[in-house]
């Protein structure tokens, strides 16, 4: 006789599948400027319709579901931003995470088409779009990661000890942020960071903001491609090993290797999952939205990372998980 399982509660299906009502409240409203508007004010539905010229019963529910959902706090005389919108929305902000809730938004019409991504196996943007071709998604995703790299790179500075090491290299490193806040930590720190042209012009912005462009330069082109400087006390690979197949990784793990001076140290930081691939379920989820925004994009173990590692020659190799909410674990290994 098979087992009676008790009936679950349904509550987890009614919250999955509502979800986008929620995700579209917030990404609009960080649009549309509301968080910008209510910094630091308080004002009515009235007034906030009129500022950002939408409708005013239409303004007024949408106000109160930013309010359920705890984005904002209803007052007698009209709305004011909650603690969370107020540390992670309002621009200006050190923990601002406002443009990369941009790149967020630009990629909700594409969550729309994963059953395309998984009958026709191809993303379902072409990343060439927010890698330079079109201006305001490239901006977004750069923003984006700088937004995130300020909070993640802060306590990778925390996880990796980069004392007695003079030059590093990033490869894929985006924004530079990574590279600029190790430079602010390590003040005898030399940095290069290796991205893609269009990439690296916004990079160079945020370099010269975090004020070490003295110590950290970009280098334009192609990681895979272009002859890389030699001689690093450092490599770091950052959030790309998510957009390669195991093959790409593994070339890219080899050519780290081989700009790296002997003791030098490898440090890959990524969203890896757990060896089963499944958890966290944050992670196998972001492999689904990498599986929709680039060719080979997915998600890979930590455990795999190592393996990768060992087998390219590295030694002591060490696997650290981040502080939550991080959702990064870094792994490292010795020339
Ligand atoms: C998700 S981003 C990570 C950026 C940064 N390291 C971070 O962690 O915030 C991946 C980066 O790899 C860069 N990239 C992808 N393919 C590349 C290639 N063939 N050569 C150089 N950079 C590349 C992208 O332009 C992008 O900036």
């Amino acid at each position: 006789m098979t087992e009676q399982r008790p009936i679950p509660d349904p509550s987890p299906l009614v919250a999955l599948s509502t979800a986008h009502w929620g995700a579209q409240t917030l990404l609009t409203a960080n649009r549309l400027g509301l968080f910008a508007l209510l910094a630091g004010r308080q004002l009515t539905a009235k007034t906030i319709a009129a500022e950002l010229g939408t409708a005013e019963r239409q303004t007024r529910l949408m106000l109160n579901a930013c309010t359920g959902l705890g984005l904002l706090e209803s007052q007698p005389d009209g709305y004011v931003n909650s603690a969370l919108s107020a540390a992670f929305l309002e621009p200006g902000k050190p923990g601002y995470l406002g443009d990369a809730l941009r790149y967020s938004d630009d990629l909700y019409g594409t969550w729309a088409r994963l059953g395309d991504a998984l009958i026709s196996g191809k993303p379902q943007i072409p990343a060439e779009d927010y890698l330079g071709r079109d201006p305001d998604q490239t901006r977004h995703f750069v923003r984006g990661m700088h937004n995130r790299a300020l909070g993640v790179g802060r306590a990778l500075a925390g996880i990796v000890d980069l004392e007695g090491r003079y030059r590093l290299l990033d490869l894929g490193g985006g924004p530079g942020t990574y590279a600029a806040l190790l430079a602010q930590r390590y003040p005898k720190l030399q940095a290069t960071v290796v991205d893609l042209p269009d990439i690296v012009a916004i990079a160079r912005e945020i370099i010269d903001e975090l004020g070490v462009s003295d110590r950290v330069t970009t280098l334009p082109g192609d990681f895979n491609e272009d002859v890389l400087p030699d001689g690093n006390d450092v490599v770091l690979i950052s959030g790309v090993l998510h957009r390669e197949t195991e093959s790409g990784c593994r070339a890219l793990i080899d050519r780290a290797r081989d700009a790296l001076a002997p003791g030098g140290m490898l440090v890959i930081s990524d969203v890896l999952t757990d060896a089963n691939g499944s958890t966290p379920a944050f992670a196998a989820l972001f492999g689904l939205n990498m599986m929709l925004t680039a060719a080979d994009g997915g998600v890979h173990s930590d455990a795999t990372v190592a393996h990768w590692l060992e087998e390219a020659g590295f030694t002591c190799i060490e696997r650290h998980p981040f502080q939550p909410p991080m959702p990064h674990r870094v792994v490292i290994g010795a020339k």
